[in-house]
């Protein structure tokens, strides 16, 4: 099967000031190569500053790479960090959905707004695709009209999915989307993750530190080690015989 997002030696670094004349690059990103197919989960896991965010973030074109590639559907997205602005196609979901919500907006307006700036959709047309998307991530109806704060944390985390899915992704990018949930919402929002899954063949990037929830949702892991690619392959395969010492190290703790 034709991957859905394929990426190519990705290089990224960072640059930062020190002292007043000196600058420090920072190469946070080494190479990183994969490929999702249409419906799969793959997990992006690694200890804390091995670049999986800058990945999400480049993925999702809130940031550029130096170098390298991203294709969707075998269509070139970026390449050397110049961004065919397609965003509708890589989706990102944070942990916080509040950081990426307007609070002065009610949900049916921010829906609204995203679909007057990115489709032809006519007024009628785009109230039902929000009343569908409302209703595919199981929130109601009424919650149109409801304004960010009248929302418990894991509604908002379906409203920042409803956000994601409101122009049809290819793919969804879960940034420790699932993290600072209550255990019981973040099983329902996993099973929510998992049917919406089945029923539309979306693929998931997704980046967290629970291994619990990387061997549940994820068909492959890819595993970061200072930006590099230090183990890529079969979830089972991975947890069971772990080849990379960070994967060891990360299983033990
Ligand atoms: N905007 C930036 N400017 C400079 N350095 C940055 C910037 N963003 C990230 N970094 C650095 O890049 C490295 C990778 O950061 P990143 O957030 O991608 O790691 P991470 O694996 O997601 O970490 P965590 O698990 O703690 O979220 C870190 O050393 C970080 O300090």
């Amino acid at each position: 099967m034709q991957p859905v997002l394929k990426v190519q030696s990705l290089n990224k670094s960072y640059t930062s000031r020190q002292g007043l004349f000196r600058r420090r690059s920072l190469q946070v990103l080494r190479d990183v190569s994969f490929a999702l197919a249409p419906g799969q989960t793959l997990a992006i896991i690694g200890e804390t500053g091995s670049g999986k965010s800058t990945l999400a973030k480049v993925l999702a074109g809130a940031d550029m790479a130096d170098s390298g590639q991203i294709l969707l559907n075998g269509q070139i997205v970026e390449d050397a960090g110049i961004r065919n602005h397609d965003c509708r196609t890589i989706r990102l979901i944070f942990q916080d959905p509040t950081r990426s919500l307007n609070p002065g907006l009610t949900i049916g307006d921010m829906l609204d707004d995203c679909l007057q700036y990115n489709t032809e959709l006519t007024e009628e047309q785009r109230y039902k695709k929000i009343r569908i998307t409302l209703s595919r991530v199981g929130l109601l109806g009424e919650h149109i009209d409801y304004y960010p704060h009248m929302f418990s944390g894991g509604q908002l985390q379906r409203v920042a999915l409803a956000r994601a899915l409101i122009l049809d992704p290819k793919v969804l990018v879960l940034d420790e989307a699932l993290s600072s949930l209550d255990p019981s919402v973040r099983a329902q929002t996993v099973n929510l993750l998992l049917e919406l899954q089945a029923a539309t063949g979306l693929a998931y990037v997704l980046i967290t530190h629970h291994l619990s929830l990387v061997r549940h949702m994820s068909d492959e892991i890819l595993v970061l080690n200072r930006g590099k690619v230090v183990e890529y392959g079969e979830t089972e395969r991975v947890f069971n015989t772990p080849k990379s010492k960070t994967m060891q190290k990360l299983l033990s703790a």
